[in-house]
């Protein structure tokens, strides 16, 4: 009986009929559908065909080509898994997303590695230089400074490269996968670190070598996060640090603040053990251009704290991503949320969304007292003019410190316009410490005139005999061509700096705002505080922010005589735009470029 048969006659008992004649099988002498038949001439039962597949040559034939197949199968698996089991164990493996910071650690770590500048297949990118730019390498023609001559050097796609670490034989490589977890199937980049080794503490070793150096090569720079999406933060830029110097306020101001942040940073256990929320929320307020941003970029610099920053005027924004992003911040950081007051004007909803017949956005889901602060001299406020996003007060306030917020957080809240916030945030624990930025009292043009022309990184060296030369009332400077608004089209010859700004003759200056050709001036001492107190005598105090006064500045900043000179004309000139500016708003008295009502700022520039 051959195969045919055999599968003939299974078929036909399936179907549950007899089984079909073969013309073999009507010739020969009892055949298999024969011997499956029962006596009676019906379907063989189950019993009488396992019998006579048993009873078949065939059937034992494949039944050892297909133990046989099993057994190979079985040993392949096995000895894969065995392998597998082998190199696990004396390799060490960790696998990075390109965008994590260990990704950037470990990229930066590679950068440094004598092997890796050897390489002989390289990735070279002119264009993506990293958050930090600091694997960032020039090409040897050029003193680095010009980021167009600058590449980045990265591992190649799919390429595996060796090196030693501590004797330890060690592979890096870039791949790039499917993202399991992207919805539209995206592929994404891997960094993949191997060591051969059994301890996996060495590979936690290296990780830790990476981020002290990446962080060293950093340590002047701070992060600065912004939302991505949503619920996400991402990277986009590392500032340098802004000394503390820079930033001038009156005597004591930076400092509190300084030191109250500090204060809490250190204070985790004595918060946990009385069972306070371990946050901190500062909300600087006041003239624009008065040093708020500032003061907060220098102060991150001085805790070494990222700054993430939260505009509540995103239109994608509502409660939920607004706790999710709260709550995916790090343990310690500063969250910024600028002019905080613009997003209750135009884009926050001060109705519930939920319950749009409540006019009064109340904060029932929050906690008890924010129902009556809420009340408070707020009902009927509109809302803005459009452009709102899904965010309520309540939702703000609960991100702010529900319980899903995150601890260890310094929150940062700008606004020009206190009146404006309502008191439900302003009440400690949400914002404990409020302070106010006046625009520029007498000490603060001081500093600011003394920031500008005694202290430099890369001072123009002039020295005391030069110095003398120049007369001080400021003639020799006032030729210079150099300034803002009145530029000499056709500047006086043998001047250094004036020829940088010749223009052909007949041509007229066209432009206003401030050129910039030598980086700095510095003065010496004693002229430097003689000055400082003639620019100080002709500035009033309050009536002109920081940004202002640092504005006129630039325009002389390589001639202090003739700021000094100047300063009295500029101060009436301003005072008159600005009397103008009231009488035209018909807001305010003339002079009114002084501090209006309490938080609220008028510049004469604004
Ligand atoms: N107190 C200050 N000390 C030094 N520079 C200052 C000071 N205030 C303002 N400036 C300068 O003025 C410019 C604007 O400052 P900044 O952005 O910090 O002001 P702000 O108070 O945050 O303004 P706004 O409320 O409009 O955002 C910056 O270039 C900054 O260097």
């Amino acid at each position: 009986m051959d195969a045919a048969e055999v599968l003939q006659t299974v078929l036909s008992v399936i179907q549950g009929g007899t089984p079909i004649a073969t013309p073999s099988s009507a010739t020969s002498t009892p055949s298999s559908s024969q011997m499956l038949s029962p006596q009676g001439g019906g379907p063989p039962t189950i019993p009488q065909m396992i019998v006579t597949l048993l009873s078949l040559g065939a059937f034992w034939d494949w039944l050892k080509v297909l133990l046989v197949g099993a057994f190979l199968e079985i040993c392949r698996r096995g000895s894969a898994a065995v392998w597998e089991k082998l190199w696990d164990s004396v390799w060490v493996t960790a696998d990075f997303e390109w965008d994590s910071d260990g990704a950037e650690w470990l990229m930066y770590w590679l950068s440094q590695q004598r092997v890796f500048q050897k390489a002989r297949s390289i990735e070279v990118c002119t264009w993506y230089f990293g958050p930090e730019g600091v694997c960032v390498n020039d090409l040897g023609d050029s003193d680095g400074d010009d980021r167009n001559d600058q590449v980045v050097f990265l591992p190649s796609l799919a390429r595996t490269y060796s090196l030693w670490y501590r004797g330890l034989y060690l592979t890096v490589s870039r791949d790039r996968v499917l993202d399991a977890g992207s919805p539209w199937k995206t592929s994404k980049d891997m960094l993949q670190i191997s060591m051969l080794t059994r301890d996996s503490g060495l590979l936690r070793e290296l990780l830790k070598e990476a981020r002290k150096a990446y962080k060293a090569a950093n340590g002047h720079l701070i992060d600065v996060f912004v939302t991505e999406g949503t619920e996400n933060w991402q990277r986009v830029a590392a500032q340098e640090k802004r000394p503390m110097s820079s930033v001038v306020l009156d005597p004591g101001v930076f400092e509190l603040v300084l030191e109250d942040a500090r204060d809490f940073l250190n204070s985790r256990k004595w918060y946990s053990d009385r069972g306070i929320p371990f946050r901190r929320g500062y909300l600087l307020y006041g003239a624009p251009g008065a040093g708020k941003t500032s003061m907060i970029h220098s102060i991150a610099g001085e805790l070494g704290l990222a700054i993430y920053i939260l505009s509540l005027t995103v239109t994608s924004l509502n409660d939920n991503s607004l706790k999710a992003l709260i709550s995916h911040l790090p343990k310690s950081c500063i969250l910024l949320m600028e002019d905080i007051d613009a997003a209750f004007v135009r884009g926050i909803a001060r109705r519930d969304i939920a319950n749009p017949e409540l006019h009064l956005l109340t904060s029932s889901n929050d906690d008890g007292d924010d129902n009556e602060d809420s009340s408070k001299g707020h009902a009927g406020r509109d809302p803005g003019g459009g452009g709102h996003n899904g965010v309520t007060l309540s939702g703000l306030l609960n991100a702010l410190d529900g319980i899903a917020a995150q601890e260890g957080r310094i929150l940062f809240a700008t606004t020009n316009d206190y009146a404006a916030l309502d008191p439900a945030l302003l009440r400690p624990g949400r914002l404990d410490l409020h302070i106010e930025f006046g625009l520029a009292s007498k000490h603060q043009a001081k500093e600011l005139f003394k920031r500008f022309y005694t202290s430099s990184d890369a001072p123009v060296k002039v020295d005391e005999e030069d110095d003398d030369n120049i007369e001080d009332d400021g003639a020799g400077e006032k030729n210079s061509a150099y300034s803002s608004r009145t530029v000499s089209p056709v500047p006086p010859p043998g001047n250094a700096t004036s020829k940088l700004l010749a223009m052909p003759e007949g041509v007229k200056s066209v432009y206003v705002g401030m050129t910039c050709t030598r980086h700095s001036f510095q003065l010496p001492q004693k002229k430097a505080a003689a000055l400082v107190e003639r620019f100080a005598a002709a500035i009033p105090p309050h009536t002109f922010s920081m940004a202002t006064l640092q504005g006129y500045l630039m325009a002389y900043k390589v001639r202090p005589y003739v700021a000094v000179e100047e300063a009295p004309a500029w101060v009436e000139k301003k005072m008159r735009e600005n009397d103008t500016q009231a009488a035209a708003k018909g807001r305010g008295s003339p002079g009114a470029s002084t501090l209006g009502k309490t938080g609220t700022f008028h510049d004469v520039d604004d």
